[in-house]
């Protein structure tokens, strides 16, 4: 068997683990590949946020009409060419994940195992061992299980009808489909959502519970909603029963709540219903590492695996696979803790799980950061709350713009102006929100954050300080002016 300094399964964040101090050392790094291509370099590049989100442009350009004519503009969106804005996205991030597979080939003391790989042997102390599905064995004295998180599909009739798509596969499609059904209710579901029905085709969103986005603020959760049943055709309290080929599409056959059965004649399927950690696909449990009820790897804050409780020595984990919160950002920074703990085992340093912000790139386009108006409540008490809603329709950019719907809430401790939470909707919601991210993140108050900085006048950020001042806080003697 192979011996290493260093192993790593998943070439996603995992990839950038392998800094120039591991020149002088041998790495091995496992990779089956991502979405339907097997390609280098993982979710994120190849078939998540960054593919998405070079979608998200031309839709909110296939949109300007709307806002336009608000504005008294005429526009139209004449034409959305799928196949050349599929071929020009997926040319640059193919170009992207070939070329970085490469680079990985033609480092020396780097191999690539292009296959899926398992745990295997003894796992309460180094070296660590993997086999892949070829019989490949490599074992390593310190090892990083980077294996990110898959799309969960519904156990129902139909599911592996070439018509039915996970966002692995689903943005490489021929086509763009004239009546799309899409399952879920959270960041994918309504991402896509927003992107389809933005470029003309014939959005159906269902849900199982009663509205979408579910997870955050409630007051955002519900405008969304209410926007979104606006833009696109959406249906709540429904379950996906089956699904069947019906001409040159699907027949999707959904019980609702109160056992109605309903068929929907559609010519695409996109199933987004939540992703869960690889834990299983790298066999953690069997190797008696310790798995957490949702399927995350257990680790502890310096991202060391979990065994019996305690952390084992050289093995770590990050990302999707282990993080409670599944976001690039975070997994990136879960990756910089790592490699430093990697270099420096005697200095090993805490992951930072505070302030994690996240966006939704939907139409309206959404941002968090920190507890909602429930979760603060619960932490410091509804009587020590404060907080304020301020509409971008009430801000100058915002008249320029004819906002009917952005929002931009904060909630705050009344007794200390301690922001403990932001939740915007609308237009850049995930660069407004911003600068309450920084004084969060640095333990600055909402007065401080407010008055201690100019505010370009009349920029759109004016709303992100009118929230912010308009929360009742102490102000501090020497408070800025
Ligand atoms: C459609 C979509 C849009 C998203 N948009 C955003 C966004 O806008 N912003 C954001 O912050 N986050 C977004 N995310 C989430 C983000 O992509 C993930 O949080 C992030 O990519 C996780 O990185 P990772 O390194 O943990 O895993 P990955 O990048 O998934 O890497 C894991 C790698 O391990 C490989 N692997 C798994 N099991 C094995 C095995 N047994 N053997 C060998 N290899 C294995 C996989 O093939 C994969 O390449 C999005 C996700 C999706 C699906
Ligand atoms: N912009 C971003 O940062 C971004 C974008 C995409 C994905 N992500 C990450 O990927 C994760 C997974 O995304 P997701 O949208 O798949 O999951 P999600 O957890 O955000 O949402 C899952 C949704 O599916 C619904 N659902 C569950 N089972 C169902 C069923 N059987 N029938 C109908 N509806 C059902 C749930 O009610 C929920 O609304 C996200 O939680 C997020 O961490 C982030």
């Amino acid at each position: 068997m192979a011996h290493y300094d260093l192993s790593i399964i998943g070439s996603g964040s995992g990839n950038s683990l392998i800094t120039p101090f591991w020149d002088d050392k041998r790495v091995v790094l496992a990779d089956k590949g991502s979405g339907g291509m097997g390609a280098f370099g993982g979710t994120c590049l190849n078939v998540g946020c960054i593919p998405t989100k070079m979608f998200v442009r031309p839709a909110a350009l296939a949109r300007g009409p709307e806002e336009a004519a608000r504005l008294n503009v005429t526009q139209e969106t004449t034409d959305v060419d799928w196949p050349a804005m599929r071929d020009r996205i997926f040319s640059r991030i193919d170009s992207i994940s070939t070329g970085g597979r490469r680079y990985r080939e033609g480092l020396d003391h780097v191999d690539l195992v292009a296959e899926k790989v398992t745990l295997t042997g003894d796992f309460s102390q180094a070296p660590f061992a993997f086999v892949a599905e070829s019989g490949v064995r490599a074992e390593a004295d310190r090892m990083v299980i980077a294996a990110g998180s898959r799309p969960v599909l519904p156990q129902v009739p139909g599911i592996d009808l070439p018509g039915v798509h996970t966002s692995d596969t689903v943005m490489r499609i021929e086509e763009r489909p004239e009546k799309i059904l899409i399952i879920g209710g959270g960041y994918i579901a309504c991402e896509f959502a927003g992107v389809f029905s933005a470029f003309g085709t014939e959005v159906l969103q269902i849900n199982r519970s009663r509205g979408l986005m579910n997870a955050l603020d409630a007051d955002i959760a519900s405008a969304f909603s209410a926007e979104a049943e606006q833009n696109w055709t959406v249906r709540y309290e429904r379950t996906v029963t089956s699904i069947t080929e019906q001409g040159q599409g699907l027949r999707v056959e959904l019980v609702t709540s109160d056992g109605r059965v309903e068929d929907h004649d559609v010519d695409l399927v996109l199933v987004a219903i939540g992703r869960t950690p690889n834990t299983d696909l790298v066999g953690a449990a069997e190797v008696g590492l310790d798995v957490h009820s949702d399927g995350r790897l257990a680790v502890d804050e310096y991202q060391r695996v979990l065994m019996q409780g305690d952390p084992v020595e050289g093995l770590y984990a990050l990302g999707d696979i282990s993080s409670p919160a599944m976001l690039k950002h975070v997994a990136n920074q879960e990756a910089r803790v790592v490699a430093h703990n990697l270099e420096h085992p005697d200095t090993i340093r805490p992951s930072r799980h505070e302030a994690i912000p996240a966006a939704v790139f939907s139409f309206p386009e959404i941002a968090q950061v920190g507890l909602t108006e429930a979760q603060a409540e619960e932490a410091v008490g509804a009587e020590n709350l404060t907080t304020k809603i301020q509409n971008y329709g009430d801000t100058a950019y915002g008249w320029a713009m004819e906002d009917s719907h952005g929002i931009f809430k904060v909630i705050a401790d009344r007794r200390s102006g301690q922001i403990l939470g932001a939740h915007v909707l609308g237009h850049q919601a995930s660069n407004l929100i911003q600068p309450v991210i920084q004084a969060m993140s640095f333990g600055q108050d909402a007065y401080t954050a407010a008055r201690g900085q100019y505010w370009i006048h009349p920029a759109l950020m004016e709303v992100t300080e009118n929230a912010l001042l308009g929360l009742e806080v102490p102000i501090p003697e020497d408070a800025p002016l």
